[in-house]
């Protein structure tokens, strides 16, 4: 029987690039996003080359219930998801006093609520089946607080913080949780969090989506606990906790003041 994947966020960027990964490998698909064109192409494009089972779900993540909804589905539908991979999120780029209040609840319940419920209502089951991959997208960011992006990065914080908490919990449990932490990677992040002129962003050669989907996909199936692309992000989140905080702090935001 194959592995299914379920991955939100598979409309763009990196979710999209896992998706191609798992139907690669021969695994079954659940893709959720809000974008249905796109969603249906990607059906399309793997179910023609690799022969796979494709469900599509057209699902604002950010809304009240939309996780429970989508495990309902899937119940329903006796799909069952032997890898979750909570990969949907976006940023925003600004002053916390000046940033549009609904978009950074907005972000708050799709980067932290949704993929906190969706952990909570897959694992259950996994754990019952003592077997099963769950794969939570932090970022570099979760390592320090972002002047500029202070919601976004504490967001991401959250996801790293979770995800590693929770897999120390189900550890000897046949399941593993993998908090995969990229710097910028080329995607449609930059334009959603209003970064598009972002020095961040225009550097000469930033990963690719598929790189760093590669290097998460790896990652999640040997079990590694979080999974950081490229060295010098390595040496950042590393580095990070031998510096005073107030020097991070003022380091990032020359960084932001930058971008
Ligand atoms: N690119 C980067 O520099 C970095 C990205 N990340 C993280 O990687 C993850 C993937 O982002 P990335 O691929 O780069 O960016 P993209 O913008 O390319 O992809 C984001 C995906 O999330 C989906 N999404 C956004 N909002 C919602 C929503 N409300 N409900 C459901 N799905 C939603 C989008 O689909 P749709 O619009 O169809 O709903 C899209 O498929 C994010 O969690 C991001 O924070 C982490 C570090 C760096
Ligand atoms: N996309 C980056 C934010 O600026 C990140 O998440 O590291």
């Amino acid at each position: 029987m194959a592995y299914t994947a379920l991955i939100t966020g598979a409309s763009s960027g990196i979710g999209q690039e896992l998706a191609k990964i798992h139907a690669s490998k021969g695994g079954n698909l659940v893709l959720v996003a809000r974008n249905k064109i796109k969603l249906d192409k990607l059906k399309s494009e793997l179910v023609e080359k690799y022969r796979i089972s494709v469900s599509i779900m057209v699902m604002d993540l950010s809304v009240e219930g939309s996780a429970q909804k989508i495990y309902d589905q899937t119940t329903l539908e006796k799909i069952q998801i032997d890898c979750l991979i909570n990969n949907a999120g976006f940023g925003d780029f600004g002053f916390f006093s000046l940033t549009d209040t609904e978009k950074q609840v907005n972000m708050i319940n799709l980067n932290i609520i949704a993929l906190t419920l969706l952990t909570k209502l897959y694992l259950k089951d996994m754990l019952d089946r003592k077997g099963g991959r769950i794969m939570n997208v932090a970022s570099i960011a979760a390592f320090q607080p972002g002047p500029k992006m202070a919601v976004y990065s504490a967001t991401k914080a959250y996801v790293l913080s979770f995800s590693q908490a929770v897999g120390n919990e189900v550890r000897h449990q046949g399941v593993t949780i993998t908090a995969l932490c990229p710097g910028a990677t080329e995607s449609g992040f930059q334009e959603a969090a209003s970064m598009q002129h972002s020095k961040m962003f225009n550097k000469a050669k930033l990963p690719s989506s598929k790189e760093v989907a590669e290097y998460g996909y790896d990652a999640m199936i040997k079990g590694r606990s979080v999974a950081i692309p490229g060295f010098l992000n390595n040496i950042m989140a590393d580095a990070v906790g031998f510096i005073p905080r107030n020097w991070v702090l003022k380091l990032v935001r020359k960084i932001q003041d930058a971008a």
